[in-house]
């Protein structure tokens, strides 16, 4: 009973946030309280035939008519196809009626359901079934069988404070065994030698769990090893983890991770024990600035007193609902409660928190449900042209140069002539896909959502940089050497002005830029505006609405791209004036001095430091020069040292 009013409580907490055009986008009504009516009441509101609204009734699946039936059948596809493979659907509700059928229609319904399920090449899994006034309430997943060569793929940024048990919990669930509270389940993924020895993370590393059409896990290590090809044929839907690091030194590292490597989802480790501490607010931060929606997972229960338990949950819990995030914190402690927060996960204000021991092993069932559950954020699209945009090179022997990544939209097919660039000089050259490969497994095209590896014909491994893209001609690409962003500042010790540099993190693009001009005169901590920015070494492709995150030391902005302001390339603009106006734009990019550098001190400071007289260095607190003003204080400062000094003598 009293996990019943739980379940109620959860589920109208939940409600809110869920009514349409609140804060779920369009195509998410595929994950939301899927009922019968629910899920095909836009569809029953636009169509054309009256008895569509039959359709919306809770009881429509205890005895369709022919016509019903097909009609049910085509929208159970359409959503099954746009949530990229599955669906939940809820039978015994409807639109405006009392929720439950009695144990005979429900029956009948669950029978209807399965039918169609096994029509579209689907399994349909009884998620939960529940027991309300009108009778019988019950989700069941609906997930396309899975192909050899196909499967869902949902990846999900794991980050957190060091030490917060990232490392750990990956292997405890991709390899299915438990850690020893000292280290061990972490040693199956470490990729260097100095990370095993030091045990921190200082990469980003792909880490793989697959689930087979019913839910259950298919990883299952061979003498310590995961054999990558085996788990995606097996699997009908791989979660990858991009395990990333917690120290504050690799937060360069942690930022291409997150921008670069297109998480769906971000799952914020902390340790019960040290609570919210370092980066996790900075991590989370990210997630938030990003637009990734967060759950977060509390380790390390089997060794953490109660009361320190408790005061982390509260702490978190506080954070979580401050107005810097508005969320809502969820303590997830059933199955009821996974369900209920998975299907209303994508709405990004419903933040479950789950307490685990990778110790004694409690609670990762539940997490494992939760992300069993979770379907990918990018819509996808066939017929949009191709974008894939490159987050590592290499050039393997025997096979050539390889360039991983993620394919935002689109299909890629082998043998396909795709743009790769910008260049240096903002070109884009033509090459061709040799093979493919997703997780290691060979196949002949990616789509939209998809990471793979493609290897390419007639390009050495030097022409290609991380941050480029690989384009369909059809888009015919621009880049750019300037953009325009709104900006928040995060984080600034002191000003921002014109000519300050940092490293600009879009997508997979991370390279400095200077501030060219503002709509404002001075940024500090919690300022916005809109800035003009500059590459200082490469042009870039970028779109409208990509977010970006803006950072030096501990200064951080985040914003939104409004405007690229596309170069025309050197090939396609050979001409006298293009050339010219080229060598005036270097000449004048060569020029900008940026405002937070360093800067070689005047022949007079050289001067008074050989030990004509002694004056401080005229940095700010962070090694910022005050430029014309501080020159203008120094003045001051001096003359007043001229001035006092005969008072003083
Ligand atoms: N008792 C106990 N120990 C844990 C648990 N989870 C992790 N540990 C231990 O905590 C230590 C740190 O775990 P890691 O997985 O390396 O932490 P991390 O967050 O990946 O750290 P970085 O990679 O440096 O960011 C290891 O010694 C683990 O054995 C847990 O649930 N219970």
């Amino acid at each position: 009973m009293a996990g019943a009013m739980a379940t109620l409580t959860l589920s109208e907490e939940l409600h809110h946030v869920t009514q349409p055009g609140d804060i779920l986008s369009p195509g998410d009504e595929s994950k939301v309280s899927l009922g019968g009516g629910n899920l095909f009441a836009a569809e029953a509101e636009n169509g054309d035939d009256i008895d569509m609204a039959n359709l919306t009734s809770k009881t429509i699946l205890v005895s369709p008519t022919e016509e019903e039936y097909d009609e049910l059948l085509d929208m159970l596809k359409e959503r099954i196809c746009e949530s990229q493979g599955e669906t939940i659907y809820e039978v015994g509700t409807g639109e405006g009626e009392q929720p439950g059928l009695s144990e005979e229609d429900y029956s009948a319904s669950v029978a209807t359901l399965c039918s169609m399920a096994q029509t579209l090449d689907c399994e349909c899994v009884e998620l939960r079934k529940r027991s309300v006034e009108g009778g019988y309430v019950a989700e069941h997943l609906i997930r396309k069988k899975a192909d050899d060569s196909d499967f869902m793929e949902v990846r999900v940024a794991v980050v957190g404070n060091v030490d917060a048990g990232k490392s750990t919990l990956l292997g405890v669930l991709t390899h299915g065994v438990l850690d020893n509270g000292r280290g061990f389940a972490r040693q199956k993924l470490f990729r260097h030698k100095h990370e095993m020895e030091s045990g921190r993370t200082s990469s980003v590393g792909n880490d793989i769990l697959g689930f087979d059409t019913t839910g259950n896990v298919v990883n299952k290590a061979d003498h310590g090893n995961l054999d990558w090809t085996r788990i995606c044929e097996e699997a009908a839907k791989v979660i990858t983890f991009i395990d990333l690091a917690g120290h504050e030194r690799y937060l360069k590292t942690t930022v291409f991770g997150m921008t670069g490597h297109a998480p769906d989802f971000t799952m914020l480790m902390v340790g019960a024990n040290a609570g919210v501490i370092g980066m996790c607010k900075e991590h989370l931060g990210l997630a938030l600035a990003l637009s990734v929606p967060v759950f977060v997972v509390v380790t390390k229960i089997d060794m953490c007193p109660e009361n320190v338990l408790s005061d982390t949950l509260k702490m978190l819990q506080r954070l979580l609902k401050s107005p810097g995030c508005r969320k809502i914190p969820v303590l997830v402690q059933n199955r009821d409660d996974v369900i209920c927060t998975a299907t209303n996960f994508s709405s990004e204000r419903v933040c479950p928190i789950f307490q685990v021991s990778n110790v004694s092993g409690l609670n990762l069932d539940l997490l494992k449900l939760f992300l069993n559950l979770l379907s990918t954020r990018m819509l996808f699209c066939p017929t949009e042209p191709a974008e894939f945009q490159i987050d590592d090179t290499f050039s393997v022997p025997g096979v050539g140069t390889v360039v991983s990544g993620t394919t935002l939209k689109g299909v890629i097919g082998i043998n396909d002539t795709l743009l790769l660039g910008p260049d240096a000089l903002g070109a884009f050259l033509p090459i061709t896909v040799k093979s493919i490969h997703r997780k290691r497994m060979p196949v002949k095209e990616v789509r939209g959502g998809q990471t793979a590896s493609f290897a390419l014909k007639k390009i050495k491994r030097s022409q290609i940089r991380k941050g480029m893209m690989m384009l369909s001609p059809k888009l015919e690409p621009k880049a750019s050497w300037e953009f325009d962003a709104e900006v928040l500042v995060l984080h600034h010790p002191t000003t921002i002005s014109v000519r300050y540099q940092a490293m600009v993190h879009v997508g997979s693009v991370r390279q400095t830029a200077t501030i060219m001009h503002m709509d404002s005169g001075h940024l500090r901590t919690g300022d916005k505006a809109n800035v003009r920015f500059r590459f200082i070494k490469n042009p870039e492709y970028l779109k409208p609405d990509q977010k970006l995150v803006f950072r030096e030391g501990r200064t951080k902005a985040v914003g939104t791209i409004t405007k690229p302001h596309p170069y025309v390339s050197a090939t396609a603009s050979n001409t006298r004036q293009h050339r010219v106006g080229r060598a005036r734009a270097m000449e004048m990019h060569h020029s900008v001095k940026p405002q937070n550098e360093p800067q070689k001190p005047s022949k007079r400071n050289r001067r008074n430091k050989k030990g004509f007289h002694h004056q401080p260095p005229s940095l700010g607190q962070n090694g910022t020069p005050f430029g014309a003003v501080g020159n203008a204080m120094e003045k001051e400062n001096s003359n007043a040292s001229v001035t006092k000094s005969p008072v003083k003598s």
